[in-house]
């Protein structure tokens, strides 16, 4: 099936699409705010570290058992209204051949970073057989999570483009702004190929089972509103069009990102992330009407005694009020250090206080 055609709609069963999670994206009245973590699959959890140990990073989400494993532990340990495949957004990079490892504590290492239009002609198409452990692994957990929906993820073109071209984790994207602004033509080329890569890998999610969707545009904070709406915008868009046939909610985030949410929820998202950044109401205004939004207790709060803890979730939810939809998360990944129990206290705490 190429980009452009529209797949067949895609619908969860029906327990699952009535699921807290999924009535809250689609802006419906629910039962109890639904929450979920971004990063709730890792580092923090002991029985993560056990199952991780010896193993490498990429190698763990090659192993569809261990990725069910690790999927299911948050599950299992906090109560969430959602699972989140367990992967990395560098996987389907790997899968078509790019030389790059995930170094402990640094984060994607790139061997021969993109810099010329002969290394972007490296990148190829990525097919549903380059992924056979996702489409194994997404059939496994589906039987196994019942009810609770399975968001599935992919890295967005800019965040994605900023590993390949930087050749690692960067604070300042001098390579990749350089080649955005001195060469806009192999940047765009560049964004549409991973567009195109991106779409392929969600596709192969979603037509496993996946009920949900989110493409982390983590480092897009980096970007004035102008040159995200002229170089970056058009790719991520490409993405969020080439899988709206599908109906599953598509969820876009990204880290300092506030005076981009009109426009990344313009780029075709139902529900748009926030950091903790921009209080809920206000990033309301930004998003505009029609879109659900996803957020935003700083992840660091989890440090602090339980009664801050609960006062700074009632912020959230109080600013929450007046959304159309509204999932709680924090405003970016679970730090590894978090005690896991400050997170299960946090997801009963949301529930018990949005009963309805
Ligand atoms: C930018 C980014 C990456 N990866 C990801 C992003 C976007 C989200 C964000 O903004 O944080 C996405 C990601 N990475 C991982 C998940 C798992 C699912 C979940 O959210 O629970 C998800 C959604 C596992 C992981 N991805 C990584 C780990 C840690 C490696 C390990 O456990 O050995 C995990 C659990 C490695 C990784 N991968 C990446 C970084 C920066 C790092 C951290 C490096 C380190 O500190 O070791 C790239």
């Amino acid at each position: 099936m190429s980009a452009n055609e529209t797949p067949a709609s895609h619908q969860p069963p029906a327990a699952t699409r009535d699921s807290a999670f999924l009535r809250a994206c689609r802006r419906e009245p629910v039962p109890h705010t639904p929450v979920w973590f971004m990063r709730q699959a890792g580092r923090s959890l002991p029985e993560y570290r056990k199952v991780r140990e010896g193993i490498g990073m990429l190698d763990s989400c090659m192993r569809p058992d261990l990725v069910t494993e690790i999927t299911l532990q948050p599950v299992r340990r906090h109560g969430v209204d959602a699972a989140i495949y367990f992967s990395d957004i560098v996987v389907p990079l790997k899968a078509i051949g790019v030389d790059l490892d995930i170094k402990p504590g640094v984060g994607p290492v790139v061997e021969q970073p993109v810099r010329s239009r002969a290394d972007l002609a490296r990148l190829r198409d990525l097919t549903p057989e380059d992924v056979p452990y996702v489409t194994e692994a997404i059939g496994q957990l589906t039987s196994e999570l019942g009810p609770t929906p399975l968001i599935g993820f992919a890295g967005a073109p800019f965040t994605l483009a900023s590993y390949l071209v930087e050749g690692g984790p960067s604070r300042t994207y001098e390579n990749a702004k350089a080649m955005m602004y001195g060469d806009p033509e192999l940047w765009a080329d560049l964004l549409d190929r991973l567009a195109e890569i991106t779409a392929a890998f969600l596709k192969v999610q979603i037509e496993a089972g996946a009920s949900a969707v989110q493409l982390f545009d983590s480092w897009a904070g980096a970007l004035a509103p102008a040159d995200y709406r002229r170089s970056v915008l058009p790719a991520s868009a490409k993405v969020f069009e080439a899988v709206a046939g599908y109906g599953v909610p598509r969820i876009h985030f990204g880290v300092g990102t506030g005076e981009l949410l009109g426009l990344m929820g313009e780029a075709g998202a139902d529900v748009v992330g926030v950091d903790w950044r921009v209080p809920l109401d206000e990033a309301a205004r930004r998003v505009g009407p029609g879109k659900a939004l996803q957020g935003n207790l700083d992840p660091t709060v989890l440090f602090a005694p339980r009664e801050a803890v609960e006062a700074k979730t009632r912020e959230v939810l109080d600013s929450a009020a007046g959304l159309e939809g509204h999932v709680f998360n924090l405003g970016h990944g679970v730090m590894p250090a978090t005690d896991p129990d400050a997170l299960t206290r946090l997801v009963e705490y949301v529930h018990t206080r949005t009963a309805r």
